[in-house]
């Protein structure tokens, strides 16, 4: 197995006038677990037909291990691929479909049969071994062509764009697993394109994130969702994706409107005053009553956080979105399914130290740390609700919700909080996340 190095390859379909990829120069480590994530028309199939040789980029290199495969094609770059749709020889028995890369390559003939045998275990093809491919469903189908990619045990890279389209939904979770299992066993390099969050974070051991024929940032699932590099990361990763909101900085303090929600801390350095913009997840946003409270987890006095007034509550099961608008801004926080808040109760939310981060020109630069001194007070006016005054930290003052099940507020009354962000159709989110997305999509 070798690395596969893209030095500032690039592609343009119209001669330049756009790009579909931009000059870009990146490492797909071996024996690593890729996921290539990103909306429609982000340039995902180009990059991996530029992969596996099937376009010559408009510029740049591409090595696989010290040996450049640029001008080399596709048959000799050792790289198996399998395509949205089922590709087979529809005469040809599956066995004899999972055969053939073997057989091409003059594998001998017990080989051929241990490592067909192997791959159609895995992925449940024992019963079918014997029939004609085109007997099959077009799940199915799908399910030989990914045998087929995986059969063979000397591959470069296994690319895989977005196999599982075709497959029943139910199926797609086993099959999902099983991939992984596979490359659990076989250590190939797997590059699988997919414009499903779900499926790009169940699946990979690193997600790169691609937008506009950009990289915008790789990482770990957990990176991805933790620390979002950038905008689109917050917003396309999560559900619902990351609250973002306008915001000032100035002589070190980052304000919303009129209220200061914490310090300005640049990751080179400090940050020049101007516009900003806080991003800050649904999970990482408490509810808190306004009064001086201690953090639960620092100690630290905070200040109150952003007076914001709810619009809405969404009852999701295993949680709550709280919707809420302060300074004209949609925010959205997730709660315990066990707190109460009411549609035009003033609130504040506060946002998790270390877990809010600063973006300009949606890339992030920098965090929002506590503000120091003193906690500032709440402003006059302040609705109290019930449980208020014990504050103990920011879940204080929730009261218990006797109609669980209930919408709050009509649909038209509610925001959302990235109108105008989602660049994907929801239509192409197809799976619920596990315990995560049980109600409404993209509340
Ligand atoms: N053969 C082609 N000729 C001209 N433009 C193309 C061609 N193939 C793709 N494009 C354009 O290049 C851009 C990237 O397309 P690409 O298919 O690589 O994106 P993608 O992320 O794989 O999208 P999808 O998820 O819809 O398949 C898009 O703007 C697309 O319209």
């Amino acid at each position: 197995m070798a690395d596969i190095r893209l030095e500032g390859v690039s592609h343009s379909y119209d001669g330049g006038r756009t790009w579909a990829l931009k000059p870009m120069t990146w490492t797909w480590r071996s024996d690593r677990a890729y996921a290539l994530l990103g909306p429609s028309g982000c340039g995902k199939t180009t990059l991996l037909n530029i992969i596996s040789g099937l376009i010559s980029p408009t510029t740049g290199r591409i090595w696989l291990g010290d040996r450049e495969v640029t001008a080399v094609p596709t048959a000799g770059r050792n790289i198996a691929q399998v395509f949205q749709f089922p590709v087979l020889y529809e005469q040809m028995s599956v066995y004899d479909n999972l055969a053939f890369p073997l057989r091409n390559r003059g594998y001998p003939r017990a080989e051929v049969d241990r490592r067909v045998r192997t791959v159609s275990r895995m992925l449940g093809l024992d019963g079918h071994l014997g029939h004609r491919s085109r007997r099959l469903d077009p799940g199915r189908q799908q399910i030989v062509c990914v045998g087929r990619g995986l059969v063979r045990p000397d591959v470069a890279a296994v690319l895989l764009d977005e196999p599982l389209t075709v497959i029943d939904p139910a199926l797609k979770w086993t099959l999902r697993s099983k991939l992984k299992e596979i490359h659990r066993d076989t250590g190939h390099t797997l590059i699988y394109v997919t414009h499903d969050q779900t499926e790009a974070l169940t699946f990979a051991d690193e997600v790169v994130v691609l937008k506009d024929g950009e990289i915008v940032q790789a990482g770990e699932p957990t990176e991805l969702f933790l620390t979002p590099a950038h905008e689109f990361v917050g917003h396309f990763i999560g559900s619902p994706g990351m609250n973002v909101v306008p915001a000032e900085i100035a002589g070190g303090v980052v304000r919303i409107g009129g209220t200061a929600v914490g310090r300005a801390a640049g990751e080179n350095g400090d940050l020049p005053p101007g516009p900003v913009r806080i991003g800050v997840r649904p999970e990482f946003v408490r509810i808190a009553d306004g009064r001086d409270a201690a953090d639960r987890n620092t100690g630290a006095r905070a200040a109150p956080g952003l007076r914001v007034r709810i619009t809405g509550v969404d009852r999701m099961g295993s949680y709550h979105l709280v919707h809420a608008r302060a300074d004209g801004h949609a925010l959205v926080s997730k709660t315990d399914p066990g707190s109460r808040h009411d549609p035009g109760a003033a609130v504040f939310f506060r946002f998790d130290p270390g877990r809010a981060f600063l973006f300009r020109d949606e890339v992030r630069c920098g965090t929002l740390a506590p503000l120091d001194g003193p906690a500032e007070r709440p402003p006059e006016g302040l609705r109290e609700g019930p449980g208020e005054g014990r504050g103990e930290g920011p879940e204080a003052g929730l009261r218990e919700e006797p109609h669980a099940g209930h919408r709050e507020e009509p649909r038209a009354h509610r925001e959302e909080p990235h109108a105008g962000h989602r660049e994907e159709p929801r239509a192409h989110r197809e799976e619920p996340r596990e315990g995560h997305r049980e109600g409404r999509e993209g509340a």
